[in-house]
């Protein structure tokens, strides 16, 4: 169980201009929109498995906050628990698909999660999805070609000699993959 929690006020002025993508990893996400909207967050992101009873609520009031409504599912969750949350009416506008267990960094990729990218990318084709863990140069091309286009990754960057050659290497992948559809 993680308990660490970090709210940075004003965020979004320290970094002009930068896209402040927060994915929450808590059981109560409703909680936090509004000091994330304080905060300057500028995507909400929250899990499928902690809001199967109030999902339309959660993604109306992210919206009124000013950002753009995310959900995520954990390895051992069905893709198809995040179809009705894309589809409403009222529907979010990211599926982060996780790639390792939600909780640390520097864990092994999953491949097999990958049916999910697939699946997700098959029946909406224009949809923003997100991978996340354990992606890094040997990993982003098999996220790329399954059809993840958000890529989040910590330790290939931050541990690399060159962060912003890791960050070309992924951005590249994902644009060679998105050429070949
Ligand atoms: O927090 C995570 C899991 O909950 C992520 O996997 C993490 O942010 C990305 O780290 P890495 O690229 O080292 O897997």
């Amino acid at each position: 169980m993680l308990k660490v929690l970090t709210m940075c006020p004003g965020l979004d002025e320290m970094i002009p201009g930068a896209y402040l993508d927060c994915h929450l990893m808590v059981t109560n996400p409703i909680d936090y929109v509004e000091p994330l909207a304080t905060a300057g967050a500028s995507g909400f992101t929250f899990h499928v498995e902690v809001s199967k009873d109030n999902w339309q609520e959660l993604i109306q009031r992210i919206k009124l906050g000013g950002m753009r409504p995310g959900v995520a599912l954990k390895p051992g969750t069905p893709i198809e628990e995040v179809y009705p949350l894309v589809e409403d009416e009222n529907h979010v506008e990211m599926v982060l698909v996780m790639t390792v267990e939600p909780g640390f960094g520097g864990q092994k990729f999953m491949p097999e999660t990958m049916d999910k990218v697939q699946a997700l990318r098959k029946k909406f084709p224009s949809l923003d999805i997100e991978v996340d863990g354990g992606l890094g140069a040997s990993t982003i091309d098999m996220a790329a070609a399954a059809g993840a286009n958000c890529i989040v990754a910590g330790s290939s960057v931050f541990g690399a000699a060159d962060p912003q050659q890791m960050i070309s290497v992924l951005r590249k992948s994902v644009e060679r993959a998105q050429q070949s559809c």
